[in-house]
């Protein structure tokens, strides 16, 4: 008989996460006497009673501790899928069934539930806390419907019941996604579905027809049909183990040091189990360049880092081939480095991982290149004040300003003529060829000034890379290049990408989210020679860090804007969801500031009460102004400390709250955030311009407001808190 094998599952080890270190540590010890032979006469299995699925066996681990383990029909895989108390444990897989899908050959846990599930709280894969309602009850009739109803009753009215079971729907759970009326119904179900049936219902919820959700799934054959096994052993464990749909949360144990490393970092799930389609853009071979969307926290960033191990390890692996692994931000950079370093051997050594000036300024440091200072924020005012001075203007400062970031830095524009062909989309204001001329006069002189100064912009270290490369012809010893926070790259950033590496296989693969951008002005990969036609772009759907609730209230924040693709189409949301569900947001508006900082120390005060690490609490204001002038102090008065996150300085930080600006919390994540001061004034913020822009530039302005909210409410893992004062924010629905 062939060996017995032993696979763990994504929930295991979150229960292992929740144990105190001294209890993982018996853990541990009891796991390698199970892996070495589970059969062993000392392992003592129970077949616990009232479980819904009879292959459920509860194993001692200590006087309180059971593991929960999947007993394989054939004996060749034994899985083990929760550890816990011994009550909670018995709990947890009370009502769940563990089985290979008949059509889909996927190794599926689910929970059988008739009604799209409890209205609120969490749903059952959240771990002990999880409330699941009582199998056979109906919850249809009772619940809270809150998404938008569609006319003719329900949600996937349009699917046969066979095509809901090739997607892997069980057939316990049909009559559930067929009773589905609204998105909200759907969010309440979708914890108790297994996951790649939750994955094709919001897509087909979302209006994707069956065979567009199988080309965004991925799930179809080079010759057009679904990509299903032809035929399926229900019994064979280890046949369905294999498949890139189990193996997003079931992991055979084969290598001691992989399963060290997962129980000595638990919550790094990321590092072990991917999405189907993470796993896919990790290993996927491309012809030339490849792009990947996907909205907060769907895990663009951990597909970015596991492709940079791959490219280095198995594709671009001859001694003194270089990756580089390249960001927006420098504190993304530090952190990626610091994770490639724990996931990667020998191959880290010819990765890099550096932000784009940094890339820059090596490139230029090579060719021995001497730079300009940087202008600071006070030098560049200075410059500005000359050339403002210098000439009559015709429109508002900021106006100029945005010009020269917007279009002649974003564009490379270096001369008069270049600046009358420029692509001005996007700026609002149309200019004649006469304004164009009397705008240049100003923005010459603003360079005139720097240069008088001896001072350049981070534009200008890129543009002057990106021509030394070019006149040299020689490459700049990368042999592939990975870009994340691609939505902030300027079209002068893409092009510099585009000179770092030859076209050619594997050559570029660029990840971002258009919804999140708040720096840059929109850019197009095609027009800077990123090509990425086809299947070479992919969306990621899975949110991994906040629950449903609070990504719902994000996502309404961005009021269904038209989003570039960061080429020439257009991007959505649609058919992405959260794992994880927990509650609404809280939405307070407060009669002054000091009511409202009242209830944030106090709410401060509750959670940290509660065990929450106060250095996982994060309080975020729009502007710098108001987190040093307004909250810091008022918090300070109140008795509570915190700290400002600055750029390089995330790690270093005492244990104490952190507060941030909403810029400076991009690509950062918290158990809990409050968004302070969201209210008429702050959110969008009225800066000095805003009175004075005409409707399209406003509707632009307020564009990247509401993308900026996005991304600072999307920081949250667990719990958003929203709070203002005085006369309620225009992007945020009356609490
Ligand atoms: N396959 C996975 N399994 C478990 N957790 C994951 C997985 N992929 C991503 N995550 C987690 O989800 C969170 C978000 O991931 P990541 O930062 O890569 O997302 P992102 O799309 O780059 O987000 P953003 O655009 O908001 O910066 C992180 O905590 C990450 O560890």
């Amino acid at each position: 008989m062939h060996e017995v094998q032993v696979a763990m599952s994504a929930d295991f080890l979150r229960g292992f996460s929740r144990l105190a270190k001294q209890q993982q540590r018996g853990v541990r010890a009891w796991i390698d006497k199970f892996r070495a032979d589970p059969r062993a006469a000392s392992i003592s299995y129970k077949k616990p009673k009232g479980m819904r699925d009879p292959k459920v066996r509860s194993v001692r681990i200590t006087q309180k501790y059971r593991a929960i383990v999947i007993h394989p029909p054939k004996e060749d895989v034994y899985l083990l899928v929760w550890v816990d108390n011994h009550d909670e444990a018995l709990d947890w897989a009370r009502n769940k069934v563990f089985e290979v899908n008949r059509f889909t050959g996927t190794f599926q846990v689910y929970e059988p539930v008739e009604g799209p599930g409890p209205s609120s709280g969490p749903g059952p894969s959240s771990g002990p806390e999880a409330s699941a309602p009582p199998p056979s009850e109906s919850v249809v009739g009772r619940v809270d419907l809150t998404g938008p109803k569609i006319a003719d009753g329900f949600l996937l009215a349009g699917h046969q019941d066979e095509d809901l079971l090739l997607f892997g729907v069980p057939e316990p759970l049909l009559p559930a996604v067929r009773a589905l009326r609204t998105e909200g119904d759907l969010d309440r179900l979708a914890p108790f579905l297994p996951d790649e049936a939750a994955d094709a219902v919001y897509l087909l919820a979302a209006g994707y027809s069956a065979e567009q959700t199988l080309d965004e799934l991925d799930r179809r054959t080079d010759q057009g049909q679904p990509d299903l096994p032809a035929k399926v052993d229900v019994e064979d464990f280890a046949e369905s183990l294999t498949r890139d749909e189990s193996r997003r949360a079931f992991k055979l144990l084969e290598d001691d040091a992989e399963l060290a490393a997962m129980l000595a970092a638990p919550l790094e799930q990321w590092r072990v189990f991917l999405h189907p389609s993470q796993a896919k853009l990790v290993t996927m071979r491309s012809k030339g360049s490849a792009r990947v969307l996907g909205g907060a926290g769907t895990g663009k960033t951990v597909v970015a880092m596991h492709r940079a191990r791959h490219l280095a390890r198995d594709v671009f692996n001859a001694p003194g081939e270089r990756v580089l692994l390249t960001t927006f931000t420098s504190n993304l950079a530090k952190d990626i480095r610091e994770n490639l370093r724990r996931m990667c051997g020998t191959e880290f050594e010819r990765i890099d991982v550096k932000h784009l000036q940094e890339v820059a300024r090596e490139v230029l440091a090579a060719r021995g290149v001497k730079l300009e200072h940087t202008a600071t924020t006070k030098q560049s005012a200075t410059a500005w004040k000359r050339a403002l001075a210098a000439h009559a203007l015709e429109f508002s400062e900021v106006f100029y300003k945005q010009e020269w970031s917007h279009v002649v830095q974003a564009q490379d524009v270096t001369c008069e003529a270049e600046y009358l062909r420029a692509r001005r989309a996007g700026r609002g204001k149309r200019l004649s060829r006469r304004q164009r001329g009397e705008v240049w006069k100003i923005l010459a002189e603003y360079r005139q000034q720097l240069d008088l100064a001896g001072l350049s912009e981070h534009a200008d270290v890129i543009r002057e890379a990106r021509f030394a490369l070019a006149d040299e012809s020689v490459s700049s010893g990368y042999a592939t290049v990975i870009a994340d926070e691609v939505q902030d790259f300027r079209t002068a950033d893409l092009s510099f990408l585009r000179a770092l590496v030859p076209p050619g296989p594997n050559d570029i693969f660029v990840v971002g989210d258009p919804h999140q951008r708040i720096y840059g002005h929109k850019a197009s990969l095609g027009r800077c020679g990123i090509s990425i036609r086809g299947r070479r772009s992919r969306k990621l759907r899975i949110n991994y860090r906040t629950t449903q609730q609070i990504r719902n209230w994000a996502v309404a924040a961005l009021a269904k804007l038209d989003i570039d693709d960061l080429d020439e189409g257009s991007d959505n949301l649609a058919g992405e969801r959260s794992l994880r569900t927990g509650h609404a947001p809280d939405v307070h508006l407060f009669d002054g500031i000091e009511d409202e900082v009242q209830h944030l120390a106090g709410l401060i005060e509750a959670w940290t009460a509660e065990g929450v690490q106060p250095s996982e609490i994060c309080v975020v204001a729009r502007t710098k102004y108001l987190v040093n002038d307004s909250y810091i102090p008022a918090l300070a008065a109140r008795g509570v400390t915190t700290t400002q996150i600055q750029t390089d300085s995330t790690d270093k930080l005492p244990n104490v709250v952190r507060i941030a600006n909403m810029h400076r919390v991009k690509g950062l994540e918290f158990a809990r955030v409050v968004l302070v001061g969201i209210h008429a004034g702050n959110m969008p913020y009225e800066d000095a311009a805003y009175r004075t822009r005409d409707p399209k530039a406003k509707a632009l302005y307020d564009e990247g407001e509401r993308k900026l909210l996005y991304v600072a409410a999307t920081r949250a893992r667990d719990v958003l808190v929203v709070t203002g004062s005085g006369r309620a924010s225009a992007f945020v629905a009356a609490p």
